[in-house]
């Protein structure tokens, strides 16, 4: 919590004249009662009308000052307020984007999301309300008790004893609230979730005809939030009306007390009129704090909850004695007992896997769904660290090496297609920052979408996804290993990444590929993509079956014999000859 209240600091001086003329309102607030009561008992009762319109005038004075003192603030408040939540958001950015996949597995996408939007909002609100109101409220209440028993030590003190009990009274409530806020953000992650899928889903929801379903889902959750907010926004409307009454019945004492002492001459009308008038500005201010207790305690769950995203270690930083020299890779790549577990599962994903891949060579990854093949090449690039054994990279284990110059030799083009919305230039040149125009029509016409990108309207300039030109999933799928060879790696890791791809065009892609001379490992379900390659790989269940070449395993494996025979029946046999 207190790294949140970091943010604050740059804006110390922001805050110190904020809260210094929050003071100066408050003052005036304090001192109007008493000029009031001067009013009263010295100029209207005494019917001295210059006394009258002098403390008239002071008054309007004093306002006047509380009027500008308060805009000035509101100012000064928002500054403060809003550079504070920009730098949380960004420092929340930051540290999202330095998280590792294990500890993205932590937290839900749309959790993240609302944590960085709703939640940040919700504090950089508190910090806003703090400097406005906040503070002003309970100082209000304590002068106005004072101020009321140095009027007169007997009614004030009535004032005083309602008091005390309120307080007691607003803390159960804070202590209910906190819990029912946090119930609230929670639910609104999930309303957040479900939206969010339903979005990115929209063609297969209408395809399935799963609209009617979805819309209950969504329902459903919004049902849940709704509960949670109504119950926590009712424990609130409850309070200001149990504060209400009972101030009311403490004025209701003044008066009735007040009346006996002015008739015996005790106190002066205007003073039981000032006390009154400090009776009712503490009434406000109680309800000024019911209304803080429950921002706070929204503002409390909230920074709770960005906490725990600042508070997450990451778990995949360079090594204290990471390589630093920047050696050019040949871009060998040796497994060495490789066993992989997923944080928080029982079982191992990936078990005593070894293999080695020379610099420049090809290697085919096969294997049933959910064998472990993408999870292996996202140990590759460190994206999660081997549970046990080690990965090696022209003999250095990859834990001894710096992750961006790790990462900076690795083109991966991931199953699952991610464009960026932009051009079809800048989703290319996403893969290397500073790709020229001609490394990025080279790399376009080596992934085969060159002379797709050439008929789109704008060319490479065309924008893409909504409004803009709609991509074919094959022409997605080149357009990101395009991405991923603009960078020259000296490891490209394709993950299903022709699966879209007619044989032609798969077959020139991994022909031009050789020009590239980077050791390439393809996940595949194609044998014919297999054959390509210099040796292949057949993964069970998280174990290594079989590997060799393909003229081997046809000799040796029986499943690999299976899956060639199974494939060529379906007519690849023409294509499969054509590699021999
Ligand atoms: N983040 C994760 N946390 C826990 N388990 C996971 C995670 N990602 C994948 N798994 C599990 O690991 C196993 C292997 O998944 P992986 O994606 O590596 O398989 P795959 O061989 O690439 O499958 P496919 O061919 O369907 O893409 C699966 O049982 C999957 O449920």
């Amino acid at each position: 919590m207190s790294k949140i209240f970091s943010f604050l600091k740059p804006y110390r001086l922001h805050m110190a004249v904020a809260l210094i003329l929050m003071l100066v309102e408050l003052v005036v607030e304090l001192w109007q009662p008493l000029l009031m009561a001067k009013i009263i008992d010295e100029g209207v009762l005494k019917k001295d009308l210059n006394l009258v319109i002098y403390w008239g005038g002071v008054m309007l004075g004093v306002s006047a000052l509380a009027f500008a003192a308060g805009i000035i603030n509101s100012f000064y408040a928002g500054h403060a307020s809003q550079s504070f939540g920009f730098d949380i958001r960004k420092a929340l950015f930051e540290k999202v984007q330095s998280f590792s996949f294990s500890n993205f597995d932590r937290f839900s996408t749309s959790s993240l999301v609302t944590r960085m939007t709703n939640d940040v909002t919700m504090i950089q609100n508190t910090v806003f309300m703090s400097l406005r109101i906040m503070l002003r409220a309970p100082l209000l209440i304590v002068g106005g008790l004072i101020m009321a028993i140095l009027v007169d030590v007997k009614l004030g003190l009535i004032l005083a004893g309602v008091t005390p009990l309120l307080v007691l009274f607003l803390a159960w409530v804070r202590t209910r609230a906190r819990g029912l806020f946090l119930s609230m953000q929670k639910n609104l992650d999930r309303v957040n979730s479900v939206l969010r899928e339903n979005l990115i889903a929209m063609r297969l929801i209408k395809a399935f005809l799963r609209g009617k379903h979805e819309i209950g889902r969504f329902t459903d959750s919004n049902e849940r939030l709704k509960k949670k907010t109504v119950s926590a926004f009712r424990l609130i409307e409850y309070t200001t009306p149990v504060l209400m009454l009972a101030m009311n019945a403490g004025i209701l004492a003044v008066l009735w007390f007040g009346n006996i002492e002015v008739a015996n001459g005790d106190i002066k009308v205007g003073e039981v009129v000032a006390i009154i008038n400090y009776g009712t500005r503490i009434t406000s201010a109680l309800s000024i704090v019911s209304m803080i207790i429950m921002i706070f305690s929204r503002a409390r769950a909230s920074s709770q909850r960005i906490a725990e995203v600042f508070d997450t270690d990451i778990d995949l930083l360079d090594a204290p004695a990471a390589l630093k020299e920047e050696t050019v890779p040949f871009g060998k790549i040796e497994f060495r007992n490789v066993f992989f577990q997923y944080p928080g599962t029982k079982r191992p994903i990936l078990e005593n896997v070894s293999f080695t891949v020379k610099p420049g060579e090809t290697l085919a990854i096969l294997g049933a769904t959910g064998s472990g093949k993408t999870t292996l090449f996202q140990l590759i690039p460190r994206l999660y660290d081997v549970t046990r054994g080690e990965i090696l990279l022209d003999g250095t284990n990859i834990r001894d090496m710096k992750l961006d110059k790790l990462r900076r030799q690795i083109g991966y083009v991931p199953q699952d297609v991610l464009l960026f919305t932009g051009t079809v230039a800048e989703n290319i040149s996403w893969g290397k920052e500073d790709a020229s125009k001609k490394e990025i029509i080279e790399a376009a016409k080596n992934a085969q979408i060159h002379d797709s990108i050439e008929k789109f309207p704008k060319g490479y300039e065309s924008k893409i996804g909504q409004k803009g030109v709609n991509l074919s999933g094959g022409q997605k799928q080149r357009i990101s290993i395009a991405r991923a060879l603009v960078r020259k790696p000296k490891i490209l890791l394709l993950d299903d990444s022709t699966s879209a791809l007619d044989m032609k065009t798969e077959t020139n892609l991994l022909k031009d590929l050789y020009q590239y001379n980077c050791t390439t490992l393809i996940i595949t379900q194609k044998i014919t993509t297999a054959i390509s390659a210099d040796s292949i790989l057949l993964l069970e269940e998280g174990k290594i079956k079989a590997a060799g070449s393909h003229s081997a395993l046809l000799r040796t494996e029986p499943l690999y014999r299976r899956i060639y025979e199974t494939q060529l029946e379906e007519g690849n046999q023409s294509y499969a000859e054509g590699f021999n």
